[in-house]
């Protein structure tokens, strides 16, 4: 297979480090970026062609991965619609649709939506994806490949199921972050050290998050476990509710869901 990237940032570098050898060889794999030295970096790392503008190699590729950002999209599809074919068009722009890239490539394109996330940097990563009806099964199968080179794919039935995915998956790691970085607060107000806490955070929810991958029962009831009456989890977990943490937690991942769907109308209009 061969595979155009347009923007070879944070995002294409990890699908690239995932696809290369093992779906695609890299004198197959072509990135096209604005910046030179980012193309230099991951010639050398990857082994993949670059150009600094869409080019030839682009219009012979099976698939063209759109790795930009949401407001470059549409300008970015304006260059590209002549070098577009019977190529499959896979974005993984957040919240552009496929009707408005499809549109802007004269209609009947074949394009795919996906939502990936940064854990596809260690091949963890996990990725919602959408198609329209111009998508072949093997195309299908070609965007699948690409994905689950760096982890799992979600196939949603319907493509506005994708904001839904960006707020838990796509920004999802962030939210991780943001967590352990208040479990490392909390140790170091509580007397250890930063390294410490960043230890003992992380370990958690590793294991945590194995136990409930690997477990039969319900992570409520995983949670029950952990909580003995009266005792430390539960005077945590007492605090959690009267602080509205849960609660916080449905609003902000709504927040992002609604973005998404902003991004969609904001940059969708053109
Ligand atoms: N980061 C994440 O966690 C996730 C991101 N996404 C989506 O992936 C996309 C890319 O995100 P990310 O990789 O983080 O962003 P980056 O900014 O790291 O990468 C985008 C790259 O595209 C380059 N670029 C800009 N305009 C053009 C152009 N006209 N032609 C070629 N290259 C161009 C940018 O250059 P310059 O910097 O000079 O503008 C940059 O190197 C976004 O649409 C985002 O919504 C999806 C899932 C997760
Ligand atoms: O924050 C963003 O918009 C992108 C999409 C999902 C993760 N990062």
């Amino acid at each position: 297979m061969k595979i155009a990237f347009i923007g070879g940032g944070n995002m294409a570098t990890a699908l690239i480090g995932g696809l290369v050898g093992k779906v695609a060889e890299p004198q197959n794999i072509h990135v096209v970026d604005l910046n030179a030295d980012s193309l230099q970096a991951l010639q050398g790392k990857f082994g993949v062609t670059t150009a600094t503008a869409i080019d030839g190699t682009v219009a012979s590729s099976d698939v063209v991965v759109l790795a930009v950002k949401p407001q470059q999209i549409h300008d970015v599809v304006a260059t590209l619609k002549p070098f577009i074919g019977a190529q499959l068009v896979l974005s993984i722009a957040a919240g552009i649709r496929i009707a408005d890239m499809s549109r802007w490539l004269d209609g009947h394109q074949a394009v795919v939506r996906a939502m990936p996330n940064t854990p596809a940097l260690i091949g963890r990563g996990i990725t919602g994806v959408a198609a329209n009806q111009e998508v072949s099964t093997l195309q299908r199968a070609q965007a699948d490949s690409i994905l689950k080179a760096v982890g799992e794919t979600v196939w949603v039935s319907s493509e506005e199921q994708l904001d839904a995915v960006t707020a838990i998956s796509g920004s999802g790691p962030a939210y991780v972050f943001y967590f352990l970085e208040a479990m490392e607060k909390a140790a170091t107000e509580l007397g250890l050290s930063s390294a410490e806490g960043m230890q003992l955070a992380k370990a958690t929810f590793e294991g945590a998050t194995e136990l409930a991958r690997r477990s039969d029962e319900s992570v409520a009831t995983l949670r029950e476990r952990v909580t003995s009456k009266g005792g430390t989890t539960y005077a945590a977990l007492v605090s959690m509710e009267q602080s509205g943490v849960k609660d916080s937690i449905v609003t902000a991942l709504k927040a992002a869901a609604a973005r998404s769907k902003e991004l969609g109308d904001e940059f969708g209009k053109a």
